[in-house]
């Protein structure tokens, strides 16, 4: 793992020495907005109107941030109107890479074999981290955006007219509470899990677990009363927090210490989670391989014999009970 320095690659972990051990994750810096006009959106620059076949996502399975775009491009009925490459499972010293790697597809547009290649064609003086999901223009040969808080917006509502329009997941009447929810489960839970694995002191270990595990017995006394995080219909902030449940068994509990409880010994958490992993086409998007192995294959500071756990076995297709409660479509 590493990161760009004016367009040059340095390889680096990420550095806890300035923060008392904690771990800061830094923002995404392509911040602009594919709209159905091509207007501007809420940041950026304006020229990026929605297009079938225009644009492009780079995506790893194994990252929660892009699986929620993956998740929004079958929802919304985007396959044909955008298309996909995704990366290895493994982030060594090149960071992500593209070698088309057991089941990672290679660089479909440029055949670049490592993603930094992507990003200093968008800005050759690039510096920052290299993350996915990079949402690119085919047309303008530019990153449009590398924040997946964003794209997902994008793909909810301004690729209406070549996918799925009758479906949003950011429905106006629910903006303000789905945001409220957003900013309680990011840097709680999303972020939270990560806060917790990647601390290098026990104190701020110690911290993020405690906020992780009282968000998760708020989220799971919410689930008591309701079907979605939002109530009786199936939001964003749902998606947001699913590709975190996905991983919090397999991987979370093991390799980011997170361990206090599994989502499996939550009733209303667990229940919830099987729901929308039951989603029709929610599943196809789910690579249990790529997520384990990249987790514990990659992260040589927190697992240096880079095994990969063969348990836990769990059926994400097993029956739910949360018909109890009433749902509405998106
Ligand atoms: N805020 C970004 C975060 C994306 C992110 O951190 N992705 C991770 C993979 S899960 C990554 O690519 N990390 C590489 C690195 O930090 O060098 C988003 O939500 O899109």
């Amino acid at each position: 793992m590493g990161l760009l320095v004016d367009g040059v690659w340095h390889d680096q972990w990420y550095d806890t020495s300035d923060s008392g051990g904690r771990f800061v994750r830094s923002k995404s810096q392509f911040r602009n907005w594919v709209t159905a006009d091509g207007s501007a959106g809420p940041s950026g620059e304006d020229g990026f109107k929605a297009e079938p076949g225009r644009y492009h996502l780079y995506v790893s399975y194994a990252c929660p941030w892009a699986h929620r775009t993956l998740i929004f491009r079958v929802l919304k009925k985007l396959e044909d109107a955008i298309s996909v490459s995704v990366v290895d499972h493994y982030m060594g010293e090149e960071g992500w890479t593209l070698y088309g790697r057991d089941g990672g597809t290679g660089d479909h547009l440029y055949g670049a074999q490592r993603l930094h290649e992507i990003y200093t064609r968008a800005d050759p003086k690039y510096s920052g981290r290299v993350t996915v999901p990079v949402l690119w223009d085919k047309q303008r040969q530019t990153i449009v955006s590398n924040e997946s808080a964003e794209i997902i917006r994008m793909l909810n509502s301004a690729f209406n007219e070549f996918g799925d329009a009758s479906l949003d997941f950011y429905p106006e009447e629910l903006r303000t509470e789905i945001d409220e929810l957003n900013d309680f489960v990011y840097p709680n839970i999303n972020n939270g899990v990560y806060r917790a694995g990647f601390a290098t002191t026990q104190e701020a270990y110690e911290e993020a677990f405690n906020q992780l595990f009282s968000a998760l017995d708020q989220i799971e006394e919410r689930l008591s009363r309701q079907r979605y995080l939002a109530g009786d219909r199936l939001t964003e902030a749902d998606w947001r927090l699913f590709t975190t449940l996905l991983r919090f068994d397999p991987v979370y509990v093991g390799h980011f210490k997170c361990n206090r409880q599994r989502i499996a010994d939550y009733p209303n958490l667990s229940n919830y989670l099987r729901d929308l992993y039951q989603v029709p086409d929610v599943a196809g998007t789910v690579n249990m391989h790529h997520i384990k192995a990249h987790y514990y294959g990659s992260h040589k500071t927190i697992n240096p014999t880079g095994i990969i756990p063969l348990g836990p076995e769990i059926d994400y297709g097993a029956p739910h009970d949360r018909n109890r409660f009433a749902a509405k479509a998106a």
